[in-house]
């Protein structure tokens, strides 16, 4: 037997959205929370990832409460964060933050951390950090130009998509590939499992 909870997605993200629903998840409602993504001193990207998953999961969880709307409700929320060794290679907003993160990923492993954050009914937060090893090929300028021009770095963290063409830039991956794209599925489905959520039999379309 089926059981679907109601569940808020936290996010804005499409493609959390369609992991989410890969796994037969369909959330009701999606309330994006915006947050101050700065890091703090000398934080460790996987504290960031902890934190700001945390932070979207709570404020949306406050979001609902002025909206009177949190009666049987779970929230999800996740941050990626991706980073060489401590160091944290940001959000590409602009072209040249893109290609300076390309030129640091080029030929080395970098590890990129999602947390996930599920406040449950009764105000309990369950979390999840989860990591994954890529490497890069080392990439050409021709490579890196391409790359730009295609946008897909826009709002990535690290600056780059592992599902577009960057996807080609892939040598060798070791961990949850869901976990690099935005949402790891096995944890997430383990955290709503841990909630009593069973999913719906046959194929999802
Ligand atoms: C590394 C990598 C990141 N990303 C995306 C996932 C996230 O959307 C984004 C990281 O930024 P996040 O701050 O984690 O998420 P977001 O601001 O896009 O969405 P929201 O907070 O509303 O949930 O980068 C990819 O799509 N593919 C990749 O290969």
């Amino acid at each position: 037997m089926d059981k679907q909870l109601h569940l808020v997605l936290a996010s804005a993200s499409p493609r959390r959205l369609a992991l989410l629903q890969q796994v037969g998840v369909e959330p009701e409602r999606l309330l994006p929370a915006e947050l101050d993504e700065t890091p703090e001193r000398a934080e460790h990207p996987r504290s960031l990832a902890k934190r700001l998953s945390r932070g979207k999961a709570e404020t949306a969880g406050r979001m609902l409460q002025t909206l009177g709307d949190t009666a049987g409700r779970y929230v999800l929320a996740a941050d990626t964060v991706v980073a060489v060794g401590r160091r944290i290679i940001p959000k590409a907003e602009l072209i040249e933050e893109a290609h300076d993160n390309l030129r640091i990923l080029s030929g080395r492993t970098h590890r990129v951390y999602t947390g996930i954050c599920l406040l449950t009914p009764s105000g309990k937060l369950r979390q999840r950090l989860v990591e994954t090893r890529v490497r890069f090929k080392r990439l050409t300028r021709d490579d890196i130009d391409r790359y730009l021009a295609s946008g897909e770095w826009r709002g990535k963290a690290g600056g780059y998509a592992i599902q577009g063409r960057a996807g080609g830039f892939v040598v060798r991956m070791i961990g949850s590939y869901s976990n690099v794209v935005g949402l790891p599925l096995y944890e997430t489905l383990t955290l709503l499992e841990g909630e009593g959520f069973v999913a719906a039999p046959g194929p999802v379309e």
